[in-house]
């Protein structure tokens, strides 16, 4: 619920370094009084890092921070508008449900009718009267958690930040609490920042998304626009499940892939211009081939999902995701079709590798970290004074190997994209910088890897 458009946080340009480790990168977001913001992201994105920002148990490193108006960057938790709900309920095992919720107004010394009162309201306020006199350990985890959101509540902060506070749960708990919150917050009527890395529930509870990827934010929006319209491949992949093939923008509204060409909407692509194609499941037609059929293809999978059937179909090189209310058998040849307005087109982040290396002699470049043999380099071309060149891989010529020890150097592998007939991958060199690749073996996440690149496919740019 919005209670009006005031802004309550304002995040200016906000980076915090550990070390070497950059968890965020120039974080600018502006969160509206009574709005339901939820920070998505995977695994060590920096998001539990920007909650404790705001909730001041770290300091940024660059950039400030406001609340209400006020410069907050360096001001104790305590004295911040806010509380806080972890995933962990951090509850105090020996004291019973109303001690733990009056915990925070006792140190406060409030007279004790106004803590009564209050105690009780924000008991009600969670849907747990009469559990005042219960000891924690007698209740279940999600009436655990709702005592440690009470406990957040009773003090009436401006904003709660919640950290996973669902995690812990049980699916049924989780999906049960969820609709709670959401009826929760629309009763305080307060700010509420939530930190969670489940996409589905960051679009059933939020008023707006804030995507993020490490340290940086991808993409601000409504559950609508980031699910319908995402920015980049990567947010595509993370909310919800999609086709994400590479294409080629033709011209203005026609794009190539999977060797065919399409109708599309999209336009300012330039001419010939690699691009990221998303088609969700769901917008892809499956019917008996026909000369209707955009594309065909031969049904690799079918499986039930509950509602609908999910059916992976060959068509050439490809797999295609397809969702649908009716199964088509395995085996059996179908047509595809698609609308011109449901195939969303994506400006590629980029096309190859670039590095910043240094040339050490003729047939040696420096990058990563580490000294490589290259392709001969003519004299006249070589930098004089040591001054920085650019290196360029393309993404197919980066070899990983399982062993991570036969590796010029090591890595881990951070994120995985399907593209149909191939994976790209990013993968986090032990120096610290991204490397894409291109490949048709199967990795995972968090898989150690050595990388190694051949001479020949080093390209030296001076
Ligand atoms: N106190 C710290 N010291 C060093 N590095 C840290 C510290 N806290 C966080 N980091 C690093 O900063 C990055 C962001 O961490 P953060 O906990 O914010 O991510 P996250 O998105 O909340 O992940 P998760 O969902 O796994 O908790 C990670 O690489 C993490 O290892």
């Amino acid at each position: 619920m919005q209670n009006d458009n005031k802004t309550i946080i304002e995040i200016n340009n906000v980076s915090k370094f550990f070390g070497d480790k950059t968890a965020l990168d120039h974080i600018n977001l502006s969160i509206r009084k009574g709005e339901f913001v939820t920070i998505l992201g995977p695994s060590g994105c920096g998001k539990t890092t920007l909650l404790r920002l705001i909730a001041g148990f770290q300091t940024a490193s660059e950039g400030n921070i406001c609340i209400s108006g006020k410069e907050i960057t360096q001001t104790p938790p305590h004295r911040r508008p806010v509380n806080t709900v972890f995933q962990k309920y951090a509850l105090f095992p020996h004291l019973n449900v109303y001690d733990n919720i009056a915990f925070g107004l006792k140190l406060k010394k409030m007279p004790k009718q106004d803590m009564t009162r209050k105690v009780k309201a924000a008991l009600k306020m969670v849907g747990m009267t009469d559990y005042e006199y219960r000891d924690v350990d007698s209740l279940s985890g999600g009436q655990q958690q709702r005592v440690a959101i009470a406990r957040a509540i009773v003090n009436e902060p401006e904003v709660l930040l919640l950290d996973e506070p669902l995690a812990a749960l049980d699916l049924k708990m989780r999906k049960d609490m969820q609709m709670e919150l959401k009826e929760m917050h629309k009763r305080l009527g307060i700010t509420f920042v939530y930190v969670t890395h489940d996409q589905e529930e960051a679009l059933t509870l939020s008023d707006t998304i804030v995507v993020m990827s490490e340290g940086k934010i991808q993409q601000i929006g409504t559950p609508t626009d980031i699910y319908n319209e995402p920015i980049n491949a990567f947010v595509a992949d993370f909310i919800g499940e999609s086709n994400i093939l590479n294409g080629t923008m033709v011209k203005d509204k026609l794009v190539r892939f999977c060797g065919q060409e399409f109708e599309c909407v999209d336009e300012g692509f330039g001419e010939n211009a690699p691009v990221d194609v998303v088609i969700r499941p769901e917008d892809l037609y499956i019917f008996p081939v026909s000369d209707r059929a955009q594309l065909r293809g031969v049904v690799q999978s079918c499986i039930f999902k509950g509602v609908h059937y999910e059916m992976a179909v060959m068509c050439a090189d490809y797999e295609i995701i397809v969702q649908d209310y009716h199964a088509f058998e395995v085996g059996s040849e179908v047509g595809l079709l698609v609308k011109p307005f449901d195939i969303h087109i994506m400006k590629k982040e980029r096309t190859c590798n670039v590095f910043e290396g240094k040339v050490k002699d003729a047939t040696h470049v420096e990058f990563l970290g580490c000294e490589f043999e290259c392709a001969p380099i003519p004299s006249e071309k070589i930098p004089e004074n040591g001054q920085p060149v650019r290196i360029e891989v393309d993404f197919d010529k980066v070899i990983l190997q399982d062993d991570a020890e036969d590796g010029m150097l090591t890595g881990e592998v951070k994120f995985i994209l399907y593209k149909g007939n191939h994976y790209h991958l990013t993968v986090l060199s032990d120096w610290d910088e991204n490397v894409f690749v291109d490949t048709n073996d199967v990795w995972d996440d968090s898989d150690r890897v050595g990388i190694t690149i051949r001479p020949q496919d080093i390209r030296v740019i001076v």
